[in-house]
């Protein structure tokens, strides 16, 4: 079965394109089919994977949301680009702003994504979805077609306030388009290991939100050999496989995929309690 993830937090530059981008090729490192979709109009997520000017692109995830907004039926790879590190994307660019705006006079407005993303993902194992930095109508559109989100958030302040806009905006897509909508955890990103700041906010994290979320155990370390890899259009397994963030983007891959899996166990646990 297909599971669809989006990476969401409204604060910009907290690491969602970059963990996309290797989150996505370690699922596909591991033998599983992957579809990036690009929801951000900026556009970074393509451009990060080496597809420069996404602005020019013919098709685009704005073409084909826009087809879903007037019935219009078209193939289901449809734009889709094939990565040189095995995984497919869906890009995105400036028209989804435009989209965004259509999107409050549409009918199924909060929707128009997922039916897009339930015409592709059939194909895949994984759709992950990199959302825009903001809560807007996109977010809403992402939080609506996933199964579950992870939140990257970056070790360089404390992310109380926007941490609770963010979980009471997923709380209201839960109870008012998404029922099954669930938080993977909230993955650490750009921690600098060298610093106690780092180490504060890693605990305050942990302290207040651990009973409540999955705090990801593994901490994606900073490193400028990480912010090279959206100039290079490659994964940082290919710009510095030896490096600590390959390492440290291989481990979250594996918590990633162990979560379907201990939820099953715990489904399954239930099943026989229940009996
Ligand atoms: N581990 C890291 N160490 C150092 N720099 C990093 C790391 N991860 C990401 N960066 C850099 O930080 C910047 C922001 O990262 P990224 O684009 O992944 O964030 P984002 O949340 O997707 O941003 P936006 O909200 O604008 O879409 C980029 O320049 C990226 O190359």
């Amino acid at each position: 079965m297909t599971k669809v993830i989006a990476l969401a937090n409204q604060k910009g530059g907290v690491g969602k394109t970059t963990t996309a981008v290797n989150l996505g090729i370690g699922l596909a490192t591991e033998g599983k089919k992957v579809l990036l979709v690009d929801a951000d109009a900026q556009g970074n997520l393509t451009d990060a994977l080496g597809y420069r000017e996404p602005d020019n692109l013919s098709i685009s995830l704005a073409t084909l949301l826009v087809k879903n907004m007037l019935e219009e039926s078209y193939p289901p790879q449809k734009g889709i680009l094939h990565h040189p590190e095995g995984i497919d994307l869906m890009p995105g660019n400036i028209e989804l702003s435009a989209v965004e705006v259509s999107l409050v006079n549409t009918m199924s407005r909060e929707t128009i994504l997922r039916s897009y993303i339930d015409k592709v993902k059939k194909d895949y194992d994984y759709v992950l979805i990199d959302c825009m930095p903001s809560l807007g109508m996109l977010t809403i559109n992402a939080l609506a077609a996933a199964d579950s989100v992870i939140i990257p958030v970056q070790a360089h302040y404390l992310p109380a306030k926007g941490m609770t806009q963010l979980l009471q905006t997923i709380s209201r897509v839960r109870r008012q388009i998404n029922p099954k909508l669930l938080v993977d955890g909230v993955l650490l990103t750009m921690v600098d290991n060298r610093t106690n700041f780092a180490k504060d906010i890693s605990f305050v994290l942990r302290r207040d939100y651990g009973d409540k979320l999955r705090v990801f155990q593994t901490e994606i370390p900073l490193s400028i050999r990480a912010a090279e890899t959206s100039a290079k259009g490659k994964s940082i397994y290919k710009h510095d496989p030896n490096g600590q963030v390959a390492e440290a983007y291989a481990a979250f891959t594996k918590e990633v995929k162990g979560i379907g899996k201990e939820r099953r166990q715990t489904r399954q646990h239930q099943a026989d309690h229940s009996r």
